[in-house]
């Protein structure tokens, strides 16, 4: 998905206090109001002796109204208005016409009065028709009504924005008018979340581990009666595309309750103290509509670790969001049948109260698909297509590696359009071909492509470390080997982890080997060794150190430590050492490594069917797990009990 936004918290724009926003709507009100009202109404005074003089006897005057017994309003007929006594009365706005009238006014103490000498003075003028005077009353509900009409244009239209959002601003219905209120877009029960665990492909684990949620947010009272609590937050945590969003919209659909959904993004708006406002106002929505699942995408946005970020940005607006978020946290009980699934790629820069009990103590990882996997999702996504018989699923997953579910459903959509482009009837082989080139030009920018050289390089490298380990007296046991790229790495082992509070010397140095086992691979098929190995090496190295500067773990230098318990890590303090000693130290350290590296090459050397079976396996499944190794290596000899006797 080419086009999915990285989550940002660097906003360019920030006002800097709160409130102001409102200052400024507010100037922005009152200068349309002026705008509106320039001239428009305002009526000139004058005095009974200007009108007497320079409007009734030049006979300009059409007729006069005397409203609420108080006022004399005069209209100027318009054949008269080119005169320069009239120049100043007010235009209209659109076509620069004068106003109708009334023009002008005087105020009158008494209408019998104004009468009588209104009567007097026409008695001399020349013709006998008189100006015609009604009488009237205005309502004040009109004028305030005339008065109040930009206002209520304004809100029309900011009721408008409201509902349409403003274009050019982030995210769909959101505008600069809605504050505090969260847009969670809702998906009610009626119209409840259509996607359900068939649309997720792969995850297993995953699915495993989030069917309880589902079964409790089906039947939350089953749950209560017991007394059992439920998690709150549950923490969705994986490289972009792998499908967390699929999978919370799907909880949803399974659970078949309200999904609100919101982007960690959304909160840290333009607006100082949306944020938290937004907060809670989704968790009030939700708690309303409970049992539901409220999900908070990308939330490394405002959950990032305090005082973390960058020196620039002002932090308070996520800060405080990230309050009010903790604060929502602990406000609700579990029975009050929410569920917070949150997501996020970058599981470690979280505030780690965050993660605290309570909170988002629960974690599903998702990883990058393997090659059975890819193949689940690419069914997935084929099932709406027309397809030509020649197109293989397993074909295109195996040419598809590191590859996410998005990535995935990507190359479908655009096999499709190429397709159409075509003018096909069926979406063939070549259109995927195709579209996977082109996702491929996409992605190798972004350097996650392997090629099938490298893929093997990678698969004989990690089975190098599982098949080393596997013949070693004093290596740990592996659970499970994959050559998936994940961050930095391209391929990765996992061990029963440590648990010994003691380490001997065979531990250490099979420790050593076991971190060679790559790289000693790498030589003996490729005859060449690659750039594959740095972390390994890195271990490797400090590991070989460690033995002989700490534990006095040396041939020459035996029983002699350099470790300072004091911590003073200064250069002059920590190296207590002569520079005879420390090129011993040197040449100690990598006579270990050689030792153990030679010890890993003649494993590898015995074991060579082992490897090449073993790569071979990885190439073709990507993950292996404990018990596939075991089918193809054998039961490992040595007991996996570690308690020393
Ligand atoms: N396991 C899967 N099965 C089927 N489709 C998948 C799977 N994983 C991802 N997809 C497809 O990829 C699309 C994007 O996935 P989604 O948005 O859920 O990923 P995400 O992990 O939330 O990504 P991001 O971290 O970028 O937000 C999904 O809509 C779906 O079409
Ligand atoms: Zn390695």
């Amino acid at each position: 998905m080419s086009t999915r936004p990285s989550p940002d918290p660097q906003k360019p724009f920030r006002l800097s206090r709160p409130g102001m926003s409102w200052i400024y709507i507010i100037l922005f009100i009152v200068l349309i109001w002026l705008w509106f009202f320039k001239g428009q109404n305002t009526i000139q005074e004058t005095t009974w002796k200007q009108f007497e003089e320079e409007m009734l006897v030049p006979k300009d005057v059409a007729r006069l109204t005397v409203v609420n017994n108080a006022r004399v309003e005069i209209y100027i007929r318009e054949e008269s208005l080119d005169k320069p006594l009239y120049k100043n009365i007010p235009r209209r706005l659109l076509n620069d016409e004068p106003v109708p009238g009334p023009h002008f006014y005087f105020n009158i103490g008494s209408v019998e009065i104004f009468h009588a000498e209104l009567e007097k003075a026409q008695e001399n003028l020349p013709g006998t028709e008189h100006v015609t005077v009604t009488y009237g009353t205005r309502e004040n509900w009109w004028q305030n009504f005339l008065f109040l009409l930009p206002i209520i244009f304004l809100v029309l239209f900011w009721m408008f924005l409201l509902r349409r959002g403003i274009p050019g601003m982030k995210g769909k219905g959101t505008s600069i008018f809605n504050f505090g209120q969260s847009n969670a877009r809702v998906i009610e029960k009626g119209t409840k979340s259509k996607i359900t665990f068939k649309d997720v492909a792969g995850m297993e684990e995953a699915k495993e581990e989030i069917y309880e949620l589902i079964t409790f947010l089906k039947s939350p009272d089953k749950y209560k009666r017991l007394g059992a609590k439920m998690p709150k937050g549950v923490l969705l945590v994986g490289p972009p595309g792998t499908g967390k969003t699929l999978l919370a919209k799907a909880i949803a659909g399974e659970a078949g309750v309200p999904f609100f959904s919101l982007s960690g993004s959304e909160f840290v708006e333009m607006f100082v103290g949306v944020g938290a406002s937004r907060m809670r106002d989704l968790f009030q929505k939700a708690k309303a509509k409970a049992p539901c699942i409220i999900f908070i995408d990308e939330i490394d946005t405002v959950g990032r670790a305090r005082g973390k970020a960058h020196a620039f940005q002002a932090n308070d607006e996520r800060e405080s969001t990230l309050n009010q978020l903790l604060a929502e946290l602990d406000g609700f009980d579990t029975d009050a049948g929410v569920i917070v699934l949150a997501a996020t790629n970058r599981g470690d820069v979280l505030d780690p109260a965050l993660l605290r009990p309570g909170r988002f103590d629960r974690h599903i990882h998702l990883e990058l698909p393997n090659l059975k996997e890819r193949e689940a999702i690419f069914s997935v996504h084929l099932k709406p297509l027309q397809l030509s018989g020649d197109v293989n699923t397993a074909a295109l997953a195996a040419q598809t590696p590191g590859f996410s579910g998005a990535d995935i459903a990507n190359i479908c959509n655009e096999a499709a359009l190429i397709a159409a482009r075509r003018e096909k009837q069926v979406v063939g082989k070549q259109d995927f071909m195709d579209a996977i080139d082109r996702v491929i030009g996409g992605l190798e920018k972004k350097s996650k492509i392997i090629t099938p050289e490298e893929k093997r390089r990678i698969a004989y490298h990690e089975a190098g470390h599982v098949t080393a380990s596997w013949y070693l007296e004093h290596a740990h046991p592996v659970l499970k080997v994959s050559i998936i790229p994940r961050g930095r790495s391209l391929g990765a082992a996992w061990y029963i982890p440590e648990e010994r509070q003691i380490i001997t010397r065979s531990e250490f140095f099979d420790a050593i080997c076991t971190a060679l086992g790559g790289r000693a691979a790498e030589e003996l098929i490729f005859e060449e060794v690659s750039s594959n190995a740095l972390d390994d090496l890195e271990k490797a190295t400090k590991q070989a150190y460690n033995m002989v500067v700490n534990y006095g773990l040396g041939t020459t230098l035996r029983n002699i430590s350099f470790y300072d318990s004091t911590g003073r890590t200064e250069q002059s303090l920590y190296r207590s050492y002569s520079e005879r000693t420390a090129q011993k130290i040197d040449s100690e350290a990598q006579q270990i490594i050689d030792d153990a590296y030679d010890k890993t090459i003649q494993i590898l050397l015995d074991h060579q069917d082992q490897l090449h079976a073993l790569a071979k396996a990885l190439i073709r499944k990507e993950t292996l797990h404990r018990p596939d190794v075991e089918e193809i290596l054998g039961a490992r000899k040595k007991s996996e009990d570690h308690a020393s006797p």
